[in-house]
């Protein structure tokens, strides 16, 4: 079953009405459910514009994301954020935890905002796969890089997305932590 899709997605940036860059050229493919995709290329060749269109953070000059069968781009802005909180979880290199929430209370987050019940068990689940349990209580500032991450990952599991985008999750750890979050 396919679960994304770009159909000649591209973006391109206009700078005083002319091209500036293209930071994506026209991209077709698809990805199949449960299937896990690497994308690489050099600096600057466009890996974060497509991350990010992929994602509906940004918005394409061109083209189409289907992600479940919906066109992202379709959608009017509050619910293309509804339908991202719900089916999409995103990964960042720079983790984007709260400061001011303890650990357990950023992977609670998503579900707090979209007035959800969270499910216990689960949350227990991913704490003790990733190895958090004995931090629940610490806050991101209390935690190292890779805890940190770890955290982010548990943040976009919880609301048990259809999809997972991470950008270079492991970029600012070193060799272990970057293991460890693997
Ligand atoms: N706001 C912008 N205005 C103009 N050009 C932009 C803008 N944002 C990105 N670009 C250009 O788009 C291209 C792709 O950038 P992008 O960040 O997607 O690359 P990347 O492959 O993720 O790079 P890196 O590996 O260095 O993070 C780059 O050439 C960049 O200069």
């Amino acid at each position: 079953m396919v679960i994304l899709e770009t159909n000649d997605l591209y973006k391109r940036y206009y700078y005083e009405n002319r091209l500036l860059t293209e930071a994506l050229c026209t991209t077709n493919f698809k990805v199949e459910k449960g299937e896990f995709v690497a994308i690489i290329g050099p600096s600057g060749s466009g890996k974060s514009t497509l991350l990010h269109l992929l994602a509906g953070l940004d918005l394409p000059t061109g083209g189409q994301v289907i992600i479940d069968g919906k066109d992202i781009y379709k959608f009017k802005e509050k619910e293309l954020a509804l339908f991202r909180r719900r089916n999409i979880g995103f990964i960042f290199q720079a983790f984007n935890l709260v400061p001011v929430l303890n650990l357990e209370e950023n992977i609670r987050l998503p579900l707090i905002m979209d007035n959800k019940k969270v499910d216990e068990k689960y949350l227990e689940e991913i704490l003790e796969s990733l190895g958090l349990k004995e931090r629940r209580y610490y806050f991101p500032s209390q935690l190292s890089g890779g805890q940190q991450q770890r955290v982010a990952i548990a943040r976009a599991l919880i609301t048990k997305p259809l999809i997972i985008f991470a950008d270079e999750p492991t970029g600012n750890l070193d060799t272990k932590n970057s293991k460890e979050v693997l």
